[in-house]
């Protein structure tokens, strides 16, 4: 087990409240848009477009007045030289934050095989932003072993400054997740990873191909035969966010705040967090 070798309290005051993550696809630009000036956004990495995409869209995002924080797949990093590069590239920009995640590519490309290697590698690196993130899936992962997943999240936290959790469409697995985590000594601040506003059809189709765990079945639940007719076809995660009230803002053993996946559906979850009476869309002091 590792102790953690960050001040909680201070690790999480340099985490902004909402983070919004973007596709490198068509419409990010637009759904950029449609975010207040200073707000924080990811920008997802996938095999598919490749890391230099995922680097493009970081740099127009900069331009665009948003606080930026590129997912870096260690799967798609050549070697050191390629991870120096693109730290430079980062550092360029003002970048100073960045989510390193193992990376769907069935091989690795180079000699990161997943995000532990690459962070250990960042660790000795002058070029380090001063905040790097890591992912954690409270309800397992469809192709890693929980075991595997808890070791290797334990050894990325002396390596990292905070934890996103995976895609998650219930509050239960997140509060037994994030209670766990506490008990086991966890010290990183922890944002809750949930849906924004979306169709519902959208979610699920995106959810079942990631292999979102067992809260999917809520959402197949709810878009079952009797709420295509007496509910409504969009998502809104009022009740997830509801019964995570209590955790949020906790940095011990609760969250900092909320990582929003758009899936570049901006506008509907934008309006969304406006209607609410806590003040989520307001970036924190950092
Ligand atoms: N593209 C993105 O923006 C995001 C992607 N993810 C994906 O979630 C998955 C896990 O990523 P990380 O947590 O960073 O894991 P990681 O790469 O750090 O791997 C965790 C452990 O699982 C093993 N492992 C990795 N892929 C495996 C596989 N396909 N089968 C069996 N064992 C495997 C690794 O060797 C390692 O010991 C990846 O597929 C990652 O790409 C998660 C969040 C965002
Ligand atoms: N295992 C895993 N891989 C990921 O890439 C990932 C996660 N988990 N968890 C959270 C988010 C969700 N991610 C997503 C979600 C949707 C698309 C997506 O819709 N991509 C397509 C558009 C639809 C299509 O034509 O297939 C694309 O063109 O990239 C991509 C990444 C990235 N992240």
């Amino acid at each position: 087990m590792n102790d953690f070798h960050h001040d909680v309290l201070a690790a999480a005051a340099l985490v902004p409240a909402t983070r919004f993550e973007l596709l490198p696809i068509t419409g990010m630009q637009k759904a950029a848009q449609q975010l207040p000036v200073g707000a924080l956004v990811t920008v997802t990495c996938s095999p598919r477009h490749g890391l230099e995409r995922t680097l493009e869209a970081a740099e127009w995002l900069v331009e665009a007045g948003l606080r930026v924080v590129p997912h870096v797949a260690a799967r798609l990093v050549r070697d050191r030289a390629h991870l120096e590069d693109l730290l430079r590239r980062l550092v360029a920009r003002g970048i100073d934050d960045m989510f390193v995640v193992g990376g769907d590519a069935q091989r690795p490309l180079g000699i990161y095989p997943h995000g532990l290697a690459l962070l250990e590698d960042l660790k000795d690196s002058t070029l380090r932003p001063t905040r790097v993130g890591v992912p954690a899936y409270p309800e397992g992962h469809h192709h890693i072993e929980t075991p595997r997943l808890q070791q290797d999240l334990e050894a990325k936290a002396a390596l990292a400054d905070y934890v996103v959790t995976q895609l998650c469409f219930e509050a239960q697995p997140l509060l037994e997740w994030r209670e766990w985590q506490a008990r086991l000594g966890l010290r990183l601040p922890v944002h809750a990873g949930i849906p924004g506003v979306i169709k519902r059809k959208r979610l699920l189709s995106i959810a079942l191909r990631l292999g979102i765990g067992p809260s999917v079945k809520s959402l197949q639940r709810q878009s079952g035969k009797m709420r295509r007719w007496l509910g409504p076809s969009t998502y809104r995660p009022d009740a997830l966010v509801e019964d995570l009230t209590s955790a949020l803002g906790e940095p011990d053993n609760g969250f900092v705040g909320l990582h929003i996946y758009t899936f570049n559906q901006v506008a509907p979850t934008r309006a969304w967090l406006e209607e609410l009476e806590t003040p989520l869309l307001a970036p924190s002091p950092c």
